[in-house]
């Protein structure tokens, strides 16, 4: 028959073979949860002191004989030895529990290499998400308790589930076998869907910050031998953040258009983005985060700017100068006004932003409609976009046109600062006032 239908009372004995950490852990947690346990070792009498009594520990064979489901607590590289046990395990639940140490490590996933090892066996994949650690808390709450399930035996898919309930845990069916190659790649994963969009930071970070370091530091020090290198940790850094923020909030929103664009040209909302575009697509969410955290750090900076020594010493040179000048009031009214809104602008796209991070969090996402979701992180962002745009023009207007020094040197540099990230911008709002009026299409 099917696997469930062994033998009445081995139905409450779990067989565990292996006596390592998770074996351990596991034990325990089946105790507590009412189950017998009986575990399979090379060494049942040394493995034996690491169990508490009640625990039957006993050769494989033995142990493989006293229970239906048998849960395979060793590594993959060990696999083999079930080849011995192969007629005892015909018919019985395997749980492979497995990780690898890489993703993608071996040609197919651990459970399909046991599948195909042991073709009369029912292999159940699941158990790996959690640490051995989280298994010996007794009442675990968190999103650690989820335990991801496939099997391409549905009976066997079942029992299981309804064995990690017991265990309070909360399973979740993946159906067939073949998902097992993602299941084992999820707890070995670092931050997926952030590699892309951080190696975007990272690099425009890094073009960013050589082009202040020449125009700002090299460039004065050549033509003027003026020495600005003091200017390296604080304002390169400050200059740097908000040109790679803006960017990268730019890039969320390209990506929208460039979609509409493609959907516009083909016609039709079924066919296919190009994979580079799916991919920027999916990173969305995290270029927006990205942008949203160098925006807070841009900004932290620019609070602490007046805290260093420089700015005391140039105020007071410049006070100096101005009373030897015999000048009695160096209000410049069009100045006031510039930094007044360059500040303002800049305080308002952080706020904007912040609501697009926190509405990006999934427990506030979800309390949210799809149209007011889209409204805030299309409209409000495009805005956010638009406001920082202008902060950024507003602060770069004074070097273009009144530092002495860069005057001359105005096309290349203000092309480049400032130009290109609000030209992305330009672009995208040609294109979604031409083609979408008053659309949004993709939140
Ligand atoms: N530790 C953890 O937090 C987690 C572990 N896992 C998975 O659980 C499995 C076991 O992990 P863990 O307990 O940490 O590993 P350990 O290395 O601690 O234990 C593995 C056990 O396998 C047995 N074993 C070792 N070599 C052989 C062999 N050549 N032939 C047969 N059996 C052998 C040993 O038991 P004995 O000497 O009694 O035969 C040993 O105790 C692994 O596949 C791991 O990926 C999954 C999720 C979390
Ligand atoms: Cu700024």
């Amino acid at each position: 028959g099917g696997p469930g239908s062994g033998p009445g009372p081995a139905r409450h004995t779990v067989a565990v073979l292996g006596s390592g950490d998770f074996s351990k852990c596991l034990t325990a947690r089946l105790l507590r949860c009412g189950f017998r346990v009986v575990v399979g070792s090379r060494q049942p009498k040394m493995a034996a002191h690491a169990f508490p009594h009640v625990v039957d520990v006993t050769h494989h064979e033995d142990a493989v004989g006293k229970a239906h489901i048998v849960f395979l607590a060793i590594r993959r590289e060990h696999y083999s030895f079930l080849w011995d046990l192969k007629h005892l395990l015909e018919g019985k639940i395997l749980v492979d529990v497995s990780n690898n140490r890489r993703v993608n490590q071996y040609p197919e996933s651990n459970a399909e290499y046991l599948a195909s090892l042991l073709p009369d066996s029912f292999v159940v994949k699941g158990f790996n998400v959690i640490s051995a650690w989280a298994l010996q808390q007794s009442c675990p709450k968190d999103a650690s308790t989820q335990v991801l399930i496939c099997s391409d035996s549905l009976e066997a898919r079942q029992q299981i589930m309804e064995l990690a309930r017991q265990l309070n845990f909360h399973p979740v069916d993946l159906g067939p076998l073949s998902s097992s190659r993602d299941i084992e790649n999820r707890p070995i994963q670092l931050f997926p869907g952030w590699k892309g969009p951080v190696l975007a930071a990272v690099a425009l970070s890094i073009f960013f910050f050589a082009y202040s370091f020449v125009r700002d530091i090299i460039h004065p020090y050549v033509k003027f031998k003026q020495s600005d290198f003091y200017k390296i940790p604080m304002e390169l850094v400050n200059r740097t953040l908000p040109t790679v923020a803006i960017t990268l909030l730019a890039l969320v929103y390209l990506a929208g258009q460039l979609a509409a664009a493609h959907q516009l040209y083909y016609g039709t909302k079924y066919r296919h983005f190009p994979h580079w575009l799916e991919g920027w697509l999916q990173s969305r969410k995290q270029l927006g985060l990205l942008s949203f955290f160098l925006a807070a750090v841009h900004v932290l900076y620019s609070l602490c700017l007046p805290l260093r020594r420089s700015e005391r010493y140039l105020l007071l040179n410049t006070a100096y100068q101005q009373v030897h000048a015999n000048v009695e009031n160096a209000w410049n009214e069009e100045e006031v006004w510039r930094v007044e809104m360059y500040v303002s602008f800049g305080i308002m796209s952080l706020g904007l932003l912040s609501l697009l991070a926190i509405t990006s969090i999934p427990s506030i996402h979800h309390t949210l409609n799809w149209r007011e979701f889209s409204f805030i992180q299309s409209t409000l962002g495009y805005i956010a976009l638009l406001i920082a745009t202008l902060h950024g023009l507003l602060f770069g207007w004074k070097r273009a046109f009144e530092e002495e020094a860069y005057r001359f040197y105005l096309p290349p540099s203000f092309v480049v600062a400032l130009a290109l990230p609000p030209s992305l911008t330009y672009i995208e709002m040609c294109v979604v006032f031409i083609l979408h009026p008053n659309q949004t299409v993709f939140p």
